[in-house]
């Protein structure tokens, strides 16, 4: 098979193309380059998705922060596998990633955490992210109450941390005229990598 990956697709491995692409997001992009939607499946096989931040890209896995009470966190931690998906308008240009997924080591959880803000680290301790909320009020009281609690060093709560997703599957995609894109899917062999081009 001829290989025509080039330009845009030239790349040794994905992680390296989707940092390239993340670089170039990053220069075009309004806001929120690193943003991505994250799929997930509940108990009954329902899809769910949500948009988080890709906050590293490390060792083979992707990761991203949020609350382990939180919805995603049940199904995550449920299944133990997950979906990612950017969409850069200002690219025209999507790529997709899907595999296992586990907690973040607790150690590079709590680096990341103590690297927030103030106002982000008391956010997560006041949020019960996915549940029930009273009213606006409620909500900035905890805040409060946590802002006296902790003074200026709150530790990493134990609800909130880091999830890793080890992709076995990449897919990248620009926009072509005709509609007729262009595709390249990276799948995981062994220590390397097969890649296929795609229709359309
Ligand atoms: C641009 C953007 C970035 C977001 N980033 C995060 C994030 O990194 N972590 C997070 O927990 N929620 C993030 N959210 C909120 C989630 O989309 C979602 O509302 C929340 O995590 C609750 O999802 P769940 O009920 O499925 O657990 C973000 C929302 C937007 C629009
Ligand atoms: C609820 C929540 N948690 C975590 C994050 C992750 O980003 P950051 O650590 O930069 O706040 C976001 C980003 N929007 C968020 O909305």
């Amino acid at each position: 098979m001829a290989d025509d990956r080039q330009g845009i697709f030239a790349a040794e491995d994905p992680f390296a193309l989707l940092r390239n692409w993340l670089e170039e997001a990053g220069r075009s992009e309004p806001n929120d380059p690193v943003a991505m939607a994250l799929a997930t499946v509940d108990a009954t096989g329902l899809p769910n998705v949500r948009t988080v931040l890709l906050k590293g890209i490390a060792d083979g896995g992707l990761t991203f922060y949020t609350n382990y009470q939180s919805r995603k966190a049940g199904e995550l931690d449920n299944s133990g596998k997950a979906a990612v998906l950017f969409h850069w308008k200002s690219l025209r240009r999507q790529v997709r990633a899907r595999g296992t997924v586990s907690r973040q080591d607790p150690a590079a959880s709590d680096a990341y955490f103590a690297s927030r803000d103030l106002g982000s680290r008391l956010g997560a301790w006041a949020s019960q992210q996915s549940r029930p909320l009273q009213d606006r009020a409620t909500l900035e009281a905890r805040v409060a109450e946590m802002a006296a609690r902790f003074g200026e060093n709150p530790p990493r709560p134990p609800h909130w941390g880091g999830y890793v997703l080890r992709p076995d599957c990449l897919e990248f995609w620009a926009d072509g005229a005709n509609r007729l894109h262009d595709r390249f899917e990276w799948v995981r062999d062994g220590d390397s990598w097969r890649v296929t081009r795609l229709n359309p």
